[in-house]
């Protein structure tokens, strides 16, 4: 696998209200939260490299390869978005197998995949039951579960804490530092919150006004004394 999962080169987005504009280059294997203010660009970020976003100009390479003119299904990405994006009358195991199939034609291996990826995020005995009867904890760990049976290289995940209580921050991190581990994916999330930064990732891309401002480790973001964005980001008093 090449050491560079995803690297933004030059890459510009225009809305009729601004123009974002993204360089990057993230190793194969990293963890990397996403952080900055709404509106700063960190979606867009996500969509540019699902391919949901075509940029203005600029190129997208992942895992070596342009991806000029590749659809978000022949890119080597899952995401998983902040609604979840389940379907209410489909059961959890065919949510689930709609990450290997969108037609659900699943042969025996395929309904052991939806199974084996509902164990993983702890929700084993779940395949029958409806979306509407889960929390929103349990569902957003049933995204997940769909995001893990494509076995896609890079996980994307916006916000994938936000419907979560503290003790459930906790276990979903947990969760994906040992995803992460175990199938060495190269994962992007974004957060809201300091402390997913400490629990899960190893380095920091911290968007503001449609570009990425830093990419540094984790460590010397979390350091931060300025600028005062960052330091009230943190939670420190700013002079
Ligand atoms: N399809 C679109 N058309 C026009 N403007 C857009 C579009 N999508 C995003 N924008 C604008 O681009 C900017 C970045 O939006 P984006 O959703 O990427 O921010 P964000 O950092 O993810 O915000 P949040 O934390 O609130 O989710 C915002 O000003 C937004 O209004």
């Amino acid at each position: 696998m090449p050491d560079t999962a995803i690297a933004l080169s030059d890459v510009t987005v225009r809305f009729a209200e601004k123009t974002l504009a993204f360089d990057c280059a993230i190793k194969a294997g990293a963890a990397v939260a996403v952080v900055g203010p709404s509106g700063a660009g960190k979606s867009t970020l996500f969509n540019v490299i699902a391919g949901f976003q075509t940029p203005a100009s600029g190129t997208v390479r992942l895992l070596g390869k342009d991806m000029a003119g590749r659809d978000p299904a022949e890119r080597p990405v899952s995401i998983v978005f902040q609604d979840n994006n389940l379907f209410s009358h489909l059961t959890i195991a065919d949510n689930v197998g709609l990450g290997i199939d969108p037609g659900l034609r699943l042969d025996a291996a395929g309904r052991r995949g939806v199974s084996e990826a509902l164990a993983r995020v702890g929700l084993g005995g779940y395949e029958t039951r409806l979306p509407g009867s889960l929390s929103g904890g349990e569902r957003q760990r049933v995204a997940l579960a769909r995001a893990l049976v494509r076995r896609r290289p890079i996980l994307l995940l916006d916000e994938p804490f936000a419907a979560l209580d503290p003790a459930m921050r906790a276990d979903m991190a947990a969760l994906l530092a040992g995803l992460v581990a175990e199938t060495q994916a190269t994962m992007l999330f974004i957060t809201h919150q300091p402390e997913d930064i400490g629990r899960l990732a190893g380095e920091v891309i911290y968007v503001t006004d449609g570009k990425i401002r830093f990419h540094e480790p984790s460590g010397d973001f979390l350091a931060r004394r300025e600028p005062a964005d960052i330091a009230k980001f943190l939670g420190r008093s700013v002079p």
